[in-house]
């Protein structure tokens, strides 16, 4: 069936599309501007008049025919582009409705028809999601390589030897005779296998930083200078600052973008033990952020003792937490070795960005990552899983057992790569994509 939706944003804009796919895109796109030849040269941008149901012009833009399966669904694909009005362009998909033979795309559903009729893997086609919805340099980089086949490389190195090693073992199984010694050194290859998908899973977490940015909080004690470290971090006076202790109640949060990738720093209710009602909710509040954040960073006034530091540091829970000396412009040159920083001056607070970018990423260019996703994550899991229990089969039971379980394994990278794929499982995927993409 032909599908139809606009491809562009719904707003005004300088240009806007309405995407046809499917085998009658072009006889439909006709209908709209029937001053294009009826076998028109594929990938020609023609100048035409579009019509409403009675021929009058709605506007005149450009109609391009990609004539399958040269087209980015592999289907042919009509497209008309329209001055962007988004009431001209929802005249224009109406009509186009209008034929029984065209009914609304889904979310996704041109890439999903790009990846059925093959001309996308599904790390490529998510990689499509990714860009669209990239907020960040880095994240748009890393989507962009994730089209251009960087994940989709990486799967294939391990999903090839994988189906390799599972076939000789297959034919060791079935053909005893004719495949004698294919099945030589099976444990040492699925060793190395293992660890390939184990590298590919250690992946997710750069591929979760680049995607949905780092999370980093500033906390301590109250008065330690946290909100005007956060409002010089930030670049504006976003938090109130004051010489009152308990200033800051509520967490304030701002998004920032360093180094191409993206952080959301929170501001937090300073720590102390004899707090108001309201400030206690404050710091109740602090915990909990802190327990969810990439990065804590913990400022420190002036004169604390080792002992306050260890004990603040426990309110970070499990996260990671870097120390620094705040109101370095005032306190005393201290034998300690930790950053010294200050917001009111701005002293060190280049020297602590860097720190943190190095904490959070730990070198290497964020845009160089593959961009796994909770999605292949899991599917890796459980292809390692697997991997691992053929590796101890290899050692105590029989090969039939450790083929069945490399069996397993390949079904598991399948989802990853799309070779191996449920209904169900591209309804989830192509969900999240927007309609028209
Ligand atoms: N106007 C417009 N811009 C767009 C798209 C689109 O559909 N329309 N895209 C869509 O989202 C992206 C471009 N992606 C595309 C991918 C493949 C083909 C295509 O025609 N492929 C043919 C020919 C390849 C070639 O000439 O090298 C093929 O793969 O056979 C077109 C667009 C971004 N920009
Ligand atoms: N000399 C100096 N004073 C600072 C510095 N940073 C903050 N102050 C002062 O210290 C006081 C407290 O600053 P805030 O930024 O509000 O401190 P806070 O840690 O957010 O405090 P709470 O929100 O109450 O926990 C204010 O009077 C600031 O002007 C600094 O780097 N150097
Ligand atoms: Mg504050």
């Amino acid at each position: 069936m032909t599908i139809a939706a606009l491809a562009t944003a719904p707003a005004a804009g300088a240009v806007g599309i309405l995407r046809l796919s499917g085998p009658e895109a072009l006889d439909v796109g006709r209908l709209l501007a029937p001053g294009v030849p009826a076998q028109p040269t594929p990938r020609h941008a023609y100048l035409a008049s579009f019509v409403d149901a009675e021929g009058r012009s709605l506007d005149e833009g450009l109609f391009l025919y990609f004539r399958g399966p040269q087209s980015f669904t592999g289907e042919d694909v009509v497209e008309l582009q329209a001055h962007g009005s988004p009431r001209l362009l929802r005249l224009l998909l109406t009509r186009a409705l209008e034929d029984a033979r065209v009914r609304p795309a889904a979310p996704g559903e041109f890439t999903r028809r790009a990846f059925l009729n093959g001309r996308l893997d599904l790390t490529r086609a998510e990689a499509v999601a990714d860009l669209v919805a990239a907020d960040s340099e880095a994240a748009v980089r890393a989507a962009a390589a994730g089209l251009s086949g960087a994940l989709a490389a990486r799967v294939q190195a391990l999903e090839e030897p994988l189906r390799a090693l599972h076939a000789d073992m297959e034919g060791v199984l079935s053909f005893p005779d004719e495949a004698e010694g294919a099945d030589e050194d099976v444990g040492g290859r699925v060793t190395a296998l293992r660890a390939q998908a184990e590298a590919l899973l250690a992946e997710a977490g750069r591929g979760r930083l680049v995607r949905r940015g780092a999370r980093v909080a500033l906390f301590g004690p109250v008065n330690a200078g946290k909100s005007t470290l956060f409002n010089r971090l930030v670049g504006e006076a976003r938090a109130l600052v004051d010489d009152e202790p308990g200033t800051t109640r509520d967490a304030l949060e701002a998004r920032v973008e360093w180094d191409g990738l993206a952080v959301t720093l929170f501001d937090t209710a300073g720590l102390r033990e004899t707090p108001g009602r309201v400030e206690a909710l404050g710091i109740a509040r602090t915990r909990e952020l802190l327990a969810g954040v990439d990065l804590a960073v913990l400022v420190l006034p002036p004169g604390v003792t080792q002992a306050e530091v260890e004990a603040w540091t426990r309110d970070a829970g499990g996260t990671r937490v870097l120390v620094v000396d705040g109101k370095c412009d005032v306190a005393e040159v201290s034998s300690s070795p930790r950053q010294r920083v200050s917001g009111l001056t701005g002293e060190g607070v280049d020297a602590l960005r860097d720190d943190m970018l190095g904490r959070l990423w730990g070198g290497g260019t964020p845009s160089a990552v593959a961009l796994v996703s909770e999605r292949h994550a899991d599917a890796l899991r459980r292809a390692s899983e697997a991997l691992g229990r053929a590796e101890s089969a290899s050692r105590v039971s029989t090969l039939e057992v450790v083929s069945g379980e490399v069996g397993l394994a390949l079904e598991a990278l399948g989802e990853v790569s799309g070779t191996v794929v449920s209904e169900a499982l591209l309804d989830a995927i192509f969900q999240r994509f927007c309609i028209g993409k």
